[in-house]
Order: C-alpha cells, then structure tokens, then sequence
C-alpha cells in the first residue's frame, strides 16, 4: 500500500480538506499519515490518518524523515503563500529531502491532482 503525506498550514486546510473529499476513493486505498492539525481535519472525512505532531512541534521533521527512509510515494503540502511559520526551517527541510530522495511533493491543488494521477495504479 502506498504512503502519502498531507500537510497544510491553517489558511489551507479548508483546501485539503476539500481536495481530500475529491480524491478520496484513492486516499482510502492508500497509508495516510499527516501532521497533526491536518490530519484531524482530514480524519473528519472519514478516512483513517496516522497522526503525527502538528508542524511546528516536528511533524514535518517526522514526515522528512519517513521520505528519506523512502517510506513515502507522495507528499501534498499546501503551504500558505501568505503566512509567517515559526518552523520554516523544517519546512525548508522537508523541501530538500524531497529534492534529495526525488519524492513528488506538490504544493497546491493543481499539483495534487497531478500527483495522484500518476499514482494510480
Ligand atoms: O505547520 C504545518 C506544516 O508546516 C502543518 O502542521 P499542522 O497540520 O499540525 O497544522
């Protein structure tokens, strides 16, 4: 079963949550794991999230980690354009182990999609 990853800062997570809705005979066939915040949002739509911390206590760190051991096909990260993040740091790094380990991170809706397309099996 695949990995894939959702994150999104606050002013995004009404976005997951509907892209979440529209992709979700796929989700439901694959591992969810989110950083917290998120995925408490997205369980609402009844799919089963593995949880780990909320972005700015590590869980970004937690979900660079888990695509550098190459446990992770996919991550969806929408990040707010518009917002100042305490953890920029980590989330710069979740950037660069994408980049590192050639994982498929999209950052918005558009991408998403894209991503899951070419996940299909
Ligand atoms: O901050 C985040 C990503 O950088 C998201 O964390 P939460 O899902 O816990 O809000």
């Amino acid at each position: 079963m695949k990995t894939i990853a959702l994150i999104a800062h606050d002013g995004k997570k009404a976005e997951m949550v509907a892209f979440v809705k529209d992709h979700i005979e796929f989700l439901k066939k694959a591992h969810i794991v989110a950083t917290g915040t998120t995925g408490g949002f997205v369980q609402q739509t009844g799919l089963d999230v593995e949880l780990k911390l909320s972005g700015p206590k590590g869980g970004d760190a937690q979900i660079a980690a888990m695509a550098a051991e190459g446990k992770i096909a996919g991550i969806i990260f929408f990040r707010d354009p518009l917002g100042k993040h305490p953890h920029e740091p980590d989330i710069q790094m979740l950037m660069r182990i994408s980049d590192l380990y050639n994982v498929p991170l999209a950052t918005n809706p558009a991408t998403g999609s894209l991503i899951i397309a070419g996940l299909l099996d």
